[in-house]
């Protein structure tokens, strides 16, 4: 099955989302959309505001103002179906290291109340990520490449709308890095999935549909990568991106 791109529906809504710790605005008056089926790459350098930009869509902190809607949930009013929604792998990993890949992924699934559908549902993602024959492994054996896709099993588990992806290949080198965007990119075709990339690796956002420069808590500019080329009248991204995050003009 392929998706068909022809309307597209939003399934994560930012509006002017503001968030400071103390005097340091993490965020200030951030927007973006996003569709099914779209692959949108969030860069940013250091410190730019995406990992508080993901706790906030993951519901760990809450806005200063501005309101972020998952799936046409408010996710201040109603947090539960919003999140329920959403698959998410985060910078940190996160799995019990001491437990193996089934316990880990079992564990999420009674999370997201999937019942009987469990089996079947864990047995189908690690079968498309080529890890079947680890699912009674203990996840402390596995290598870090493979503890990430573990990860990323256990965020499309309850088969979300919308995928939250936190700089989710550090530690990984070049090919399993390739492959991970290229896997996920797939998803977003095969499943009209909605996913947000959040790196500050250039090469992983080439092939991203829409790319949106997040510096300083700020937007600079949002749009396709040739978009991107063609504002700054840069021929490679990585000079595109550069030339955005020097001159911090606003060129939304
Ligand atoms: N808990 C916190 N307390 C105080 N300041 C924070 C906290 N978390 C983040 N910041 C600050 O907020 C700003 C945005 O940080 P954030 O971690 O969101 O950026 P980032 O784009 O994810 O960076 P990186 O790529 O390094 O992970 C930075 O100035 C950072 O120092």
């Amino acid at each position: 099955m392929s998706f068909n791109p022809a309307s597209p529906v939003p399934v994560l809504q930012v509006e002017n989302v503001t968030k400071s710790y103390g005097n340091i605005k993490a965020l200030n008056q951030v927007s973006l959309s996003l569709n099914k089926g779209e692959f949108v790459a969030l860069l940013g350098l250091n410190g730019a505001g995406k990992s508080t930009l993901f706790q906030l869509l993951s519901g760990l902190f809450v806005t200063d103002a501005g309101r972020i809607i998952i799936g046409g949930h408010d996710i201040s009013l109603s947090a539960i179906p919003a999140l329920a929604g959403m698959g998410i792998v985060f910078q940190q990993p996160t799995l019990d290291l001491s437990m193996s890949v089934l316990a880990n992924l079992r564990f999420h699934a009674r999370l997201h109340g999937m019942g009987s559908a469990t089996q079947s549902r864990i047995q189908t993602e690690l079968a498309r990520l080529g890890l079947s024959e680890q699912a009674r492994t203990t996840c402390v054996k596995l290598s870090g490449g493979n503890r990430r896709k573990v990860e990323l099993a256990r965020a499309l588990l309850h088969e979300p709308n919308l995928l939250l992806m936190d700089e989710a290949t550090v530690g990984l080198d070049p090919a399993s890095r390739k492959g991970l965007v290229d896997y996920v990119h797939q998803l977003c075709i095969n499943r009209g999935m909605g996913v947000l990339w959040a790196t500050h690796l250039v090469d992983e956002v080439e092939s991203a549909h829409r790319v949106v420069i997040l510096h300083k808590g700020k937007i600079l500019a949002t749009g396709t990568p040739e978009d991107l080329l063609q504002l700054t009248g840069q021929t490679r991204l990585a000079e595109a991106f550069l030339h955005l995050t020097s001159q911090q003009a606003v060129l939304i």
